[in-house]
């Protein structure tokens, strides 16, 4: 075989290397899930979708750090939040952020699953590895879990073990996006833009809704193609933009309207975070509070809401390779509310359930 120079080849000029990355079928092997985990998915999604259909009361609370970068204190949030949403079970349906891909504006680390040791090193196949043992792990405590999908290749490692599925901002407009919603076998929220466009999020349920024909990669890792069938569980999170929060009860009209005229689903999930809480950790807590009164007030086109919420409160900075530095339970992406913050809310939406079922 002739070995071309950099001066010689068109390609690869900037390729500094390509290394094989683990099969989907040997990580999914290394880790099945048991009986408890398929039960928690299965219902998890069932419950999930008859909320968005409007034939179950409660609300969606898709709840937990901004990312995961410490699987023990993700378990050890898990433990806590799987004890409230027992507790809670009539009123809420809870399941836990279990965010391990992170799209970054510029630049900035990228989640679990791209650099599992935090240090630079890119060990992306261990990172599926300790990804998919934690949402086996938080889904045996009966616990669903919720994923941002980023990555097109990433869902054949663990997507059968996500009960919910979202779709940021920065991505909603992607078609590559919209047809792996259409493939994947849960119900997906998708985000109005950064700039706060709700058309581009209620554009990408129509687009995730129809059936595709697309290139992927099936659990072999080989590259194939996929034809699915559509989502019609797909849905819009309102998140606030640039401009500011979007959960006002104009914006969730309009929204509403637009899905109409688009001939969708007509509802909603609130994202407390983000441009809703201008990434102030603390306002999620203010908008919780509004969503939960005007639930109590009898509004049913808000099914779910979005809290990102962690042990500790605030944010801190990961400098890479040392993360024996950072305080546990602490989010190193987007500032979360504490453990006590976060189920003092859990208990106020609980409560507006209730209290719209009793006006009902
Ligand atoms: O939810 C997390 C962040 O808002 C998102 O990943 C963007 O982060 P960045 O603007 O810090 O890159
Ligand atoms: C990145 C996220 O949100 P958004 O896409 O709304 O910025 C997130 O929820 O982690």
């Amino acid at each position: 075989m002739t070995v071309l120079t950099n001066d010689q080849r068109l390609d690869d000029q900037r390729t500094v290397s390509i290394s094989p990355l683990v099969a989907p079928s040997v990580v999914r092997a290394e880790h099945t899930p048991d009986e408890v985990a398929t039960a928690t998915v299965r219902s998890g999604r069932a419950d999930t979708i008859n909320i968005l259909d409007g034939g179950d009361d409660r609300l969606i609370v898709v709840v937990g750090p901004c990312s995961v970068h410490d699987p023990e204190a993700a378990m050890d949030y898990a433990r806590r939040l799987a004890a409230k949403a027992e507790e809670l079970r009539d009123d809420l349906q809870i399941v836990m952020r279990v965010y391990f891909e992170k799209p970054r504006t510029t630049l900035g680390w990228k989640g679990l699953l791209n650099d599992p040791h935090l240090d630079g090193t890119y060990d992306i196949n261990t990172g599926l590895r300790i990804g998919r043992k934690l949402l086996l792990d938080i889904s045996g405590l009966g616990l669903p879990v919720g994923c941002e999908f980023l990555d097109p290749i990433m869902p054949q490692y663990i997507a059968d073990l996500v009960t919910y599925g979202a779709i940021g901002a920065r991505t909603a407009a992607s078609q590559v996006h919209r047809q792996l919603c259409s493939a994947l076998s849960m119900p997906v929220g998708i985000k109005n833009s950064t700039e706060g466009d709700v058309q581009v999020a209620v554009d990408g349920v129509r687009a995730a809704a129809a059936s595709h024909v697309f290139p992927g990669t099936d659990l072999e890792g080989q590259a194939a193609l996929i034809q699915t069938v559509g989502n019609p569980d797909c849905h819009v999170i309102l998140r606030g933009g640039t401009d500011g929060p979007n959960y006002d009860a104009a914006t969730v009209a309009d929204t509403m309207a637009r899905l109409r005229k688009s001939d969708l689903p007509r509802r909603v999930v609130i994202d407390a975070s983000h441009g809703n809480s201008r990434k102030d950790h603390n306002k999620q807590v203010d908008v919780a509070a509004d969503v939960a009164e005007r639930v109590a007030a009898g509004d049913r086109d808000i099914v779910g809401i979005m809290l990102e919420s962690f042990i500790e409160a605030g944010r801190q900075d990961l400098t890479l390779g040392r993360s024996d530095e950072l305080t546990y339970g602490q989010s190193i992406t987007d500032a979360c509310i504490d453990w006590n913050t976060t189920a003092a809310t859990l208990e106020r939406l609980a409560e507006a359930v209730a209290s719209r079922r009793q006006g009902a």
